[in-house]
This record gives C-alpha cells, structure tokens and sequence, in this order.
C-alpha cells in the first residue's frame, strides 16, 4: 500500500499571491522524502499540495498536476475527501481528540470515511494501527483512556496510529517532531524510519540533522525575498544534498550560513 507522487510544473496560490512557484518532483514510492528550506520558503503550503488540504483555504488555489501513481489527484471529477483518505496527514502539534478515547481516536479518521466495520475488526484495527505506531505496548492497558492523557510524543505517535488506520498510500508530516522533547523525537524518528517499509513519507522539517537521520532524499527549497514565491532548488539523494550539492545556495543552506 504505497504509491509514488510526481508533481508536474506546481504554482501554489493563496488568492493573487503566489507563494510556490514552478514545483516539479518526483517522489518514490516506499521512501523517505525530506523538505527543508528557511522560513516561508512554502515548504508546508506545497506538502498541503500533495493531498489537497491547500485549498481549504478560501482563495487558496493551485495550477499544475499532482499525480499518485499517474492519476491526477486534481484531474475533473476527483473527490478531495478521497484524496485525503490515501494521503494522511500528521501535524506540527499532536492533535488526537481530547475528550475521546485512545481506542476512538485510532478509529476516528475509519468512521469519518463512513467504513462499517465490526468489533471485531475494528479490535483487530485498533491494535495493528497502534504496534504500526510503536505505541501498542504503552496504551494497551488503557485503550478507553481519553487521548489527552497520553504524553506528547506519545499523543503524537497516536496521531500517526489514526493515520495508518485508514490504510494511506502516503503519509505527509509537517514538523512532526517540532512539538515534541528528544526522547519523542528519537521514537518518531525511528517510527518513520519503519513506516517507510509500507507507505510514502514525506516530512517537512527544520531541524537539518532530522532531515539526515531520517530521509532517503532531501528537496531543498528558498524564496529570495519577502513577497517572493518560494521555488524548489535542489533535490537530490540526502548525503548528496548535505555533503556535496549542486548549487552554492543549498550549501549555505545545509551549512548554516542563512536560514
Ligand atoms: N493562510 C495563508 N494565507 C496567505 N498566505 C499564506 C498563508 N499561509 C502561508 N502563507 C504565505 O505563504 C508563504 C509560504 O508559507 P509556508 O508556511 O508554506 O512556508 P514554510 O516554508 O512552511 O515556513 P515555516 O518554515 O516558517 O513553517 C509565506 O509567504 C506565507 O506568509
């Protein structure tokens, strides 16, 4: 259950304003695909591309193609709610559901796509979900617990839980880690580094030495000033981009001289 994402001549729009120009890129399937760039560069307003969460936004708009596995994820016809079930999302800050169970949570994003599914299942569901989220072992005994109580990384390792549980093709993480203290960070880390077995993961971060630890290939993006669409600079395999890349701005980037 993984597929692969190319993007084809992207500009990303918030009304007239044109925050991302020019965007092409082509992710593989089953890999680890990392975004860094200074602030406002785009790099989280093009990750909302990928699964049609950008235009939420009113006036939010796009122009070029997203296609998974050769379909257009913006061709005629194609329904944004279906979109968003293939391609997951986990956000900057742990999100579960505050006043609902841990059990619940993992199965909120299952009943939102209106899938029926018996106890049973749904049992069978909850813990795949959490051992896929290396979180089993920790909530088994409290499955009916509110999701509130849970640490913060743990709340995050949750939110990844009820990502999977709808069974996407591509999981989209924007900051993961930000929100959370370095013993999290080392468990989501390492959990990304398994969920890339079975899905496409794509994360952006801010922290360099994540992007390195954690990813296959690194896409570095810059704006060139204030008002100025963000545009994809380089992308290469990960060693590539941080010890021997093709252009001078990324290696100022990746060694700290801006940013
Ligand atoms: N809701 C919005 N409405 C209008 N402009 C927006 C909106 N969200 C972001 N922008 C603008 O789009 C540009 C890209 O922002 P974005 O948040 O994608 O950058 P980023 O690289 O993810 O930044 P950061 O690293 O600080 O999170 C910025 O100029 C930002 O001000």
């Amino acid at each position: 259950m993984s597929k692969r994402i190319d993007v084809k001549d992207l500009n990303v729009y918030y009304g007239n304003f044109l925050a991302v120009e020019d965007v092409s890129i082509n992710i593989e399937a089953k890999s680890v695909t990392a975004f860094i760039g200074p602030s406002g560069c785009g790099k989280s307003t093009f990750l909302r591309t990928l699964n049609r969460m950008h235009e939420v936004l009113p006036g939010a708009r796009v122009e070029g193609e997203v296609l998974l596995d050769g379909d257009n994820l913006y061709g005629p016809g194609v329904d944004p709610v279906t979109v968003r079930s293939q391609i997951g999302m986990v956000f900057q800050r742990p999100n579960p559901f505050p006043t609902m169970s841990i059990r619940d949570n993992v199965l909120a994003g299952v009943k939102l796509n209106n899938q029926k599914i018996s106890k049973g299942e749904a049992d069978a569901l909850v813990e795949r979900s959490l051992r896929g989220a290396n979180l089993w072992n920790e909530v088994k005994d409290r499955l009916e617990k509110p999701g509130s109580g849970l640490s913060g990384g743990q709340q995050q390792r949750l939110c990844i839980a009820r990502a999977i549980a709808v069974e996407p093709q591509v999981i989209l993480m924007d900051e993961p880690c930000s929100a959370l203290d370095p013993i999290s960070t080392l468990a989501v880390e390492d959990l990304i580094n398994e969920l890339k077995d079975q899905y496409t993961v794509v994360i952006v971060t801010h922290n360099m030495q994540q992007a390195a630890r954690v990813s296959d290939k690194t896409a570095f993006f810059n704006i060139a000033g204030t008002g100025k669409p963000g545009k994809l600079i380089e992308f290469a395999e990960t060693s590539t981009i941080f010890n021997n890349p093709s252009q001078k701005a990324t290696e100022d980037y990746v060694s700290g001289r801006f940013g």
